[in-house]
């Protein structure tokens, strides 16, 4: 299905003088039912759609990747990134793809998730998470990709908990982790694992806003999301790459070697059986 939006450049990016209207035309058609796409006046929302707990699988990744090229494609200014599943943002990297897996398909997944992370982390776009349930490791690193993250409270927990699965969360990974939260915070909840309530995140730095209740975090996303919008775009990405840059170039300029680690890392015995105890502790738990 074609759908198609009409974005007023005076109403939704106040400060830009020009009255061009920009159409949009998002063709949900050839998306994944996995990403679901809504288009509002002057941004878009992105809401994982992958239940239970949007684990983020190749196909996930790649219809992230889709979509998210959807909106450049269509000069989409900027999105709030949350969850279609209640209670879940995303139980971050599907551990069923890192075990016991073939060699070829372990290897686009590990790339598809590079890729999407090059777009997101770099992206022109602004964009507002709106974190409205778990979010560990991978969920957390799709949080902190975004320019703004707004928690709802609850039970909710977000951090990069990877050592607690015997593995070790990859170096742009951790670079993203310090760019949001700093040195030392990051170096002490990498080795823990640790995983932050919403104000304890909050203290940290790792989200901006916690909010009650999803309606409330809802409203403020929005707002924020159009705090940024209202800054000159060229101004506010170049400020965004001050800080990221480095990261982004580090990977890129790394790409096969941190896929040749992450294949020889994620296939040993140690990772294999480590992995192989946390899913069957996940399975347990129901
Ligand atoms: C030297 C270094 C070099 C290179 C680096 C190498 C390796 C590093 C690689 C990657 C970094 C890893 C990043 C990750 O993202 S790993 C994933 C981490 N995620 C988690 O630990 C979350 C696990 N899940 C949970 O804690 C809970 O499910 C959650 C709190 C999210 C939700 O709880 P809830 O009670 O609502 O649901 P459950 O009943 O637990 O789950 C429902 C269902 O979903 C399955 N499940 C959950 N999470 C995952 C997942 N991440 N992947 C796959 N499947 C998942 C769970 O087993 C249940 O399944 P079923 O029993 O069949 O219903």
């Amino acid at each position: 299905m074609m759908s198609l939006v009409t974005f007023t450049r005076n109403n939704a990016l106040p400060l830009l003088r020009t009255s061009i209207t920009v159409r949009i035309q998002l063709n949900s058609a050839s998306l994944s039912s996995l990403v679901r796409l809504e288009e509002k006046q002057g941004y878009a929302v992105v809401a994982m759609h992958k239940p239970p707990v949007n684990s983020l699988s190749l196909e996930m990744i790649q219809a992230l990747s889709e979509s998210l090229s959807e909106l450049e494609k269509n000069k989409c200014k900027g999105f709030i990134l949350t969850s279609a599943c209640p209670g879940i943002f995303s139980a971050g990297l599907d551990i069923r793809e890192m075990y016991q897996p073939t060699e070829e398909r372990l290897k686009e997944f590990w790339s598809s998730l590079q890729t999407l992370w090059l777009q997101l982390y770099g992206s022109k776009m602004a964009s507002v998470a709106l974190i409205n349930g778990h979010a560990p490791a991978g969920g957390c690193l799709l949080a902190m990709c975004c320019d703004s993250r707004i928690m709802v409270n609850g039970k909710s927990k977000i951090g990069l908990n990877e050592t607690k699965l015997g593995i070790v969360a990859p170096f742009w990974f951790k670079d993203t982790f310090v760019n949001t939260i700093g040195v030392r915070q990051s170096e002490r909840a990498l080795q823990l694992g640790s995983l932050f309530t919403p104000d304890e995140a909050l203290k940290i730095g790792l989200v901006d806003r916690v909010l009650p209740d999803p309606e409330a975090a809802t409203a403020v996303a929005e707002s924020e999301l159009k705090e940024f919008l209202q800054i000159p775009a060229m101004a506010r990405y170049l400020s965004k790459m001050r800080i990221r840059e480095a990261a982004l170039k580090d990977l890129l300029e790394n790409r096969e070697k941190d896929l040749n680690t992450f294949v020889n890392f994620a296939t040993t015995d140690a990772v294999q059986k480590g992995l192989g105890i946390y899913l069957q502790s996940l399975a347990k738990k129901n």
